[in-house]
């Protein structure tokens, strides 16, 4: 267990952070890399805990990964479809983006596969998701009720279906694009709200045929060769986010965040920090072919209260610890609706954010599909607190730490590994002591 004490003085930042690659975005790259016909490059690939895992599991079906550590530069021979079978069982660890993308591959292939997770995973129902690939024709047999491990057997000859959303949840759409990309006839998702769409616009970059509008989404495989190809991975949103929560609430703030991925479905925080009465500049900004991104300008600002409607909670997902300790700074109640769908999906994220801010004085209601949080709570450090190895439970956590003078530990706090390996040297380079 490494324990981060906080100095007891209050900080600002100042100065430039350059953000790890997006994460959310690599596991596609790799995922597409991997099973793409020839060469695919990927540059400003960052290495972190959950990073790894992907990369090792794709290793293992047959794709030659290689990563240029020196530059972050990630270069994939894919197996065009080809994946190779496998006596071991494959082990994804905690990586819940992973799961959804491998089972939807998995599901496209006459190989028998055997795929295992960690104790977080093995807690979260695949259900939802596996039930839609037996409908197109997959065959799984579950080994533990409706949890990991689970032994599949796909089929080169799946059947596109249509499917109405009762959740909104990137990583179940992501599953079925993967495996709609490969089925014999097309496949149609009927959104119940939009998620972030780096799947689709990677698919359609390697080659597929995803058309995604804003209340349907349809995968068209006909014809559909996916080839190698040269992209570059902007900085990674939420692992920006920290810095853009910490220099708001940290009077004399200033903070530069170059080169940060600005895709509409990931930056809901900066649409409520202006709802809240921010003002954030964005000096410049640029598409790169296939994400855009831009540099973030972040100074300290009063805020007020919001409402944080349904429609914007899947721009936030990630997020939701930061927007709880803005809310808790700032005049006022804000409130956060439609949480329904995240409870389901990360139940102990929004529980242990709701217990360890508690420690810190910070007192916040929620409810089955809302949390209220009242304005203006100092902080009054009551306890040590624990991310209960969650890494953006632990970020949040450091951020809170220098809103205050009294000094605390932060428990698991390397689980920060699984998204931002640097996190706290970086951290540590633009905090200031205030006077
Ligand atoms: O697709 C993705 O990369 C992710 C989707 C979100 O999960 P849900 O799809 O469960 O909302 C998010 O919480 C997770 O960090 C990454
Ligand atoms: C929940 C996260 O990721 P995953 O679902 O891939 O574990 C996250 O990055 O915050």
């Amino acid at each position: 267990m490494f324990d981060y004490n906080t100095r007891a003085a209050k900080f600002k930042f100042q100065g430039e952070v350059i953000v790890p690659g997006d994460k959310s975005i690599a596991h596609r790259a790799i995922t597409f890399g991997a099973l793409a016909d020839g060469v695919t490059q990927i540059s400003n690939f960052s290495y972190s805990d959950d990073l790894a895992v992907t990369t090792k599991v794709f290793k293992k079906l047959g794709a030659k990964i290689h990563t240029e550590m020196s530059n972050n530069d990630m270069i994939i021979k894919g197996v065009n479809h080809r994946l190779k079978s496998l006596d071991d069982p494959l082990d994804i660890e905690n990586v819940g983006t992973l799961e959804s993308l491998l089972l939807g591959v998995l599901a496209t292939s006459n190989n028998e596969y055997t795929v295992n997770g960690g104790n977080f995973l093995k807690k979260r129902s695949i259900d939802r998701l596996v039930v839609l690939l037996q409908q197109m024709g997959s065959n799984f047999q579950k080994l533990s009720n409706d949890y990991l491990p689970i032994k599949m057997q796909g089929s080169d000859n799946l059947q596109g279906i249509t499917y109405q959303q009762d959740i909104s949840s990137a990583q179940i759409k992501s599953g079925l694009v993967m495996a709609g990309i490969y089925a014999k006839t097309p496949t149609t998702i009927i959104r119940k709200l939009p998620t972030r769409d780096h799947t689709e616009v990677l698919a359609n970059y390697f080659g597929a045929d995803v058309d995604a509008k804003p209340d349907i989404i349809t995968i068209n495989p006909q014809n559909t060769h996916l080839t190698g190809q040269s992209l570059m991975i902007p900085g990674d949103f939420s692992s920006a986010a920290p810095y853009i929560a910490g220099a708001l609430l940290s009077k004399g703030s200033e903070v530069r965040l170059p080169k940060v991925g600005l895709n509409s479905t990931r930056i809901g925080l900066l649409n409520v920090a202006q709802k809240m009465g921010a003002n954030i500049m964005l000096e410049s900004h640029s598409i790169n072919i296939v994400e855009p991104y831009g540099d973030l300008v972040i100074k300290s600002q009063k805020l007020h209260g919001t409402t944080v409607t349904a429609k914007e909670v899947p721009f936030i997902v990630d997020e939701i610890p930061l927007i709880a300790l803005l809310a808790s700074q700032a005049e006022g109640q804000t409130v956060i609706e439609g949480i329904h769908d995240v409870h389901l999906q990360l139940s102990d994220r929004i529980r242990n954010m709701r217990v360890e801010l508690a420690k810190l004085g910070i007192i916040m209601q929620v409810n089955d599909d809302s949390i209220v949080i009242n304005g203006g709570q100092a902080i009054k450090v009551k306890d040590d607190v624990d991310s209960h190895n969650d890494h953006r439970i632990a970020m949040m956590l450091c951020v809170a730490s220098i809103l205050t003078e009294t000094s605390f530990k932060i428990k698991n706090i390397e689980s920060i590994d699984i998204s931002y390996p640097n996190f706290l040297a970086d951290f540590r380079k633009v905090l200031v002591a205030c006077d």
